[in-house]
């Protein structure tokens, strides 16, 4: 099977993508493979019921070994790739291992966004108690994950791919976990390779819970890739 990795030389130009034949990982277009898709969302599951054991101690330790082996087996399989990043017809970047968005990353919730007519980028979500912060709300830091991710994709949409210079946020009310919530952002404007957008976490009726406004640097590198220059 032939699959498509970002090669570690590449690190640095995420503009780019290597190739591998036979490694484990990722296949082509940003996305996991269907395997690895449900390992990671089995991790996901693994993590939830974790925070939320009451298993006694013995029982804990007896598990905590068959994890171990298993951790050991994969570890034993480690790719020395990143997973490719790729654009979707909308141009919004993805790619498997994202933190925020990455099918084949258990960390990730993962967040899976669209791009409306309009170009605002917007994604229904729902935290799980393994975001917790506060009593019963979801960490300040987890809500500014999200946002941050949803601004850069709205620029990115708009033309303006960059690094996170200012994450600005006013934290309304508590965010709730369990219960759906949208995310949504909109591009504002660019001066150079500098760009803006805000954005919100809201109830479904719209209520905002926190609000968030960024700057984006487009990094010379990116633009000389980008453009073709040299
Ligand atoms: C090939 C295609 C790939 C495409 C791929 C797409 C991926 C799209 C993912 C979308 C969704 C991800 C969304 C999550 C995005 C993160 O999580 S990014 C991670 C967090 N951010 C960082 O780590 C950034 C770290 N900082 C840096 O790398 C560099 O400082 C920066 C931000 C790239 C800027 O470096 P630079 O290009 O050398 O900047 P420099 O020339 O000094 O300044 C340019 C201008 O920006 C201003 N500036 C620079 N830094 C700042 C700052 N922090 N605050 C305010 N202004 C600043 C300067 O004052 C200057 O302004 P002007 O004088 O032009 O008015």
């Amino acid at each position: 099977m032939t699959i498509e990795l970002a090669s570690a030389e590449n690190a640095e130009n995420p503009g780019s993508t290597g190739s591998a034949e036979g490694t484990t990982g990722a296949s082509a277009a940003g996305e996991g493979s269907a395997a690895l898709d449900l390992l990671a969302q089995q991790v996901r599951d693994l993590v939830d019921a974790v925070v939320l054991t009451g298993a006694p101690q013995d029982e804990i330790v007896e598990i905590t070994a068959e994890l171990a082996v298993l951790t050991d087996r994969l570890r034993a399989l480690r790719r020395t790739s990143r997973h490719p990043l790729a654009f979707d017809p909308e141009g919004v970047p993805r790619h498997a291992g994202n933190a925020v968005t990455g099918s084949a990353n258990p960390y990730a919730l993962p967040l899976v966004s669209q791009v409306t007519p309009d170009r605002t980028i917007r994604a229904e979500l729902s935290f799980r108690q393994v975001h917790e912060g506060p009593p019963t709300s979801v960490h300040g830091g987890v809500s500014a994950m999200i946002l941050d991710h949803v601004l850069g994709q709205a620029v990115a949409v708009a033309g303006g791919a960059g690094m996170t210079g200012t994450l600005t946020l006013r934290y309304v009310r508590r965010v709730p976990y369990g219960e759906p919530l949208v995310a949504t952002a909109e591009y504002v404007r660019s001066e150079g390779r500098k760009s803006w957008a805000e954005g919100r976490i809201a109830l479904p009726d719209g209520t905002p819970l926190v609000e968030a406004t960024g700057l984006f640097i487009t990094p010379r590198v990116w633009k000389e890739e980008m453009t073709g220059a040299q």
